[in-house]
């Protein structure tokens, strides 16, 4: 079984829950509430417990396969392609064409499952809406239970939100985005469903509630007959992706609905990945809708992969962008990989977002998402991602000019030229310097966000920039990285080394920072003292933690005891 027990502490069984109308095995520690019942219905958790018992040793054996990985590259390997795949890498074979609905993918919209988001996210103009319970959710139960509700709403077109601040009644537009839906990693446990005592895997329980819920009306109002439709985020080898393909398989059996209905992206987003691309697509090629360049939490990947490698150090956070040759390479060999298989190669996010007090910076935060946006359709991708509703235009006027009149470049943009690209041109290590900057900027923006997450906000904007937990695990990884190599900041010209004593000077004085800025009162009622507790704790730690949302999510998990569950 999957052994979320070692993170979250789980009070012995009970033999019933009281509110929740559960079967046989299953415990809902979460608080009761009469519109979660309406989500957590009997039927319901009978799926996800169907789920769980038929997946949770596969994805065990996953996750131990995966700490093997880390030991061989810990002991000096290097992520390669596979030999034993080769012949499936040359063979040619194709994914399932893409479906109608989903043909014109040029931008897409991501936000948390937020009510009044996911109604601004599908009225936005964007192609299609990723409803995200990951990097841009913090996972408490409240967010969890609520986003199901709104993408319950939302998918039967009834969803509406009232703004009393500012008397505004939100409600969908008559034409909406095509919604996409990201469970969580295969690592999170949802420790407030138990089945047979134990926490169940977070993905199966984002996955089978929506699923349950949703299949028949989204197949009717919003994917012409197929869907639903997935993101599938943070995988390292295919066969993770072989346990999605067999859940969204085990869950078209349930609904009674053809095998291929149910279509997913993959996000390319872990170093190993990159090498397992046609693996990837092989495994879901009946339910596959591309892969997507997930920028951030590849860069945090990268150094995840190497901690043990300290002749590949990263320079400072802000250099490393999709310019750098070991970006550019992973990007145009997913074009290639993607377009050769006949589905969309889907580009990323830029982290800038409007700046609404200051023309002249939003203007230049504009033009970096131009170019960003200029770089990935002419490399060949069939769209890409927004961070905020009022980049679309901007964004989509890119696309519009380059993409050839066509909804996608599917069979125009080939890339051949990407089949030389080398796991050498994969691995190599980015340019730049490190700086007393960047370690600051890590440290203010790291905990920051997770004072944000603790409190319920898995997005936020900071210094002008989207956060989320893939761009700050860079900044937690990278000071992790610094401090255990002593690294020399030599971008300064002063040559100061990294150290333990240093940085927590760093900290203390980044945290001086913070309370300047957010002010006295939101520093002391926030949970920045928390979080820099966290954030250092993980920094320092003699092992790289996995995630740092691992070790933060046993702060928000609150299990109701039984006599006050229906509080
Ligand atoms: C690495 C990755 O995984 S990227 C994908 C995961 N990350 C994300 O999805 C981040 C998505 N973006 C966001 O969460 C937000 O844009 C933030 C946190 C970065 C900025 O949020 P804010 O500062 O609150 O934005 P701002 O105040 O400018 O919002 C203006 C309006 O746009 C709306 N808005 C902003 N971003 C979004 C979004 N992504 N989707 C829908 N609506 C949005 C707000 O709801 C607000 O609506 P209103 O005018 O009706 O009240
Ligand atoms: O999920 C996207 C990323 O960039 O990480
Ligand atoms: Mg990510």
């Amino acid at each position: 079984m999957v052994g979320f027990e070692n993170l979250v502490e789980v009070p012995p069984m009970r033999k019933t829950t009281v509110g929740y109308d559960c079967p046989e095995g299953v415990d809902i520690r979460g608080r009761y509430d009469a519109e979660f019942a309406s989500i957590l219905t009997r039927d319901a958790l009978q799926f996800v417990a169907s789920l769980q018992r038929q997946f949770a040793s596969h994805i065990s054996y996953a996750m131990d396969c995966r700490k093997e990985a880390k030991l061989r590259y810990n002991r000096g390997a290097l992520p390669a392609f596979d030999p034993a795949t080769n012949p499936l890498r040359h063979a040619d074979w194709l994914c399932a064409p893409p479906p109608p609905a989903l043909a014109d993918r040029r931008v897409e919209i991501t936000g948390p499952v937020e009510r009044k988001m996911v109604i601004n996210a599908l009225n936005s103009g964007a192609k299609v809406f990723m409803a995200d319970f990951e990097d841009a959710l913090a996972p408490n139960w409240e967010n969890l239970m609520r986003g199901h509700i709104n993408l319950r709403d939302a998918v039967r077109g009834t969803i509406s939100y009232h703004d009393k601040a500012r008397n505004r009644v939100y409600k969908l537009n008559e034409q909406t985005a095509k919604l996409f839906v990201r469970p969580r990693g295969w690592h999170l446990p949802e420790a407030h469903v138990l089945i047979d005592g134990r926490p169940t895997a977070g993905c199966l329980v984002d996955f089978g509630l929506y699923f349950f819920h949703n299949w028949s009306a989204f197949r009717r109002n919003q994917g012409q007959g197929f869907g639903p439709f997935f993101y599938l985020p943070k995988m390292e080898h295919s066969r993770e992706a072989r346990i999605w393909n067999n859940v969204f398989t085990a869950a078209e059996k349930m609904a009674g609905i053809e095998n291929g209905s149910i279509r997913a992206t993959v996000l390319i987003e872990t170093l190993p990945a990159v090498f397992q691309m046609d693996e990837i697509l092989y495994e879901l090629r009946e339910h596959s809708v591309g892969l997507n360049c997930g920028r951030w939490d590849y860069i945090f990947s990268y150094v995840k992969t190497f901690q043990a490698h300290p002749d590949r150090l990263l320079p400072d956070r802000v250099l490393v962008g999709m310019g750098q040759h070991f970006m550019r390479s992973y990007s145009d060999l997913l074009i290639r990989t993607c377009h050769r298989r006949g589905v969309h190669a889907m580009g990323g996010m830029a982290a800038q977002i409007p700046i609404r007090d200051d023309p002249s910076a939003n203007e230049a935060a504009l033009e970096l998402v131009r170019k960003d946006k200029l770089r990935e359709v002419l490399a060949g991708h069939d769209g890409t991602w927004a961070a905020h509703p009022g980049l679309i235009p901007a964004i989509a006027e890119v696309f519009d000019a380059h993409m050839g009149g066509g909804p996608n470049q599917i069979y125009s943009a080939k890339r051949e030229d990407a089949a030389g690209v080398q796991a050498e041109d994969l691995l190599q290590t980015p340019r730049g310097v490190r700086s007393m900057e960047g370690l600051r900027l890590n440290t203010r923006v790291g905990i920051q966000y997770v004072a944000a997450w603790l409190t319920g906000s898995g997005s936020v904007p900071l210094y002008n920039l989207m956060e989320d937990a893939a761009t700050a695990e860079i900044s937690r990884v990278q000071n992790w990285q610094w401090l255990k190599y002593e690294v020399e900041l030599d971008g300064d010209g002063l040559g100061v080394r990294v150290t333990a004593e240093l940085f927590g000077r760093v900290v203390e004085e980044e945290m001086e920072r913070i309370e300047r800025e957010v002010g006295k009162e939101r520093f002391s009622k926030g949970m920045y003292r928390e979080a820099c507790k966290i954030f250092a704790r993980q920094c320092t730690a003699p092992t790289l933690d996995d995630f740092l949302t691992l070790d933060a999510y046993n702060h928000i998990v609150v299990h109701h005891p039984l006599a006050s569950s229906r509080l």
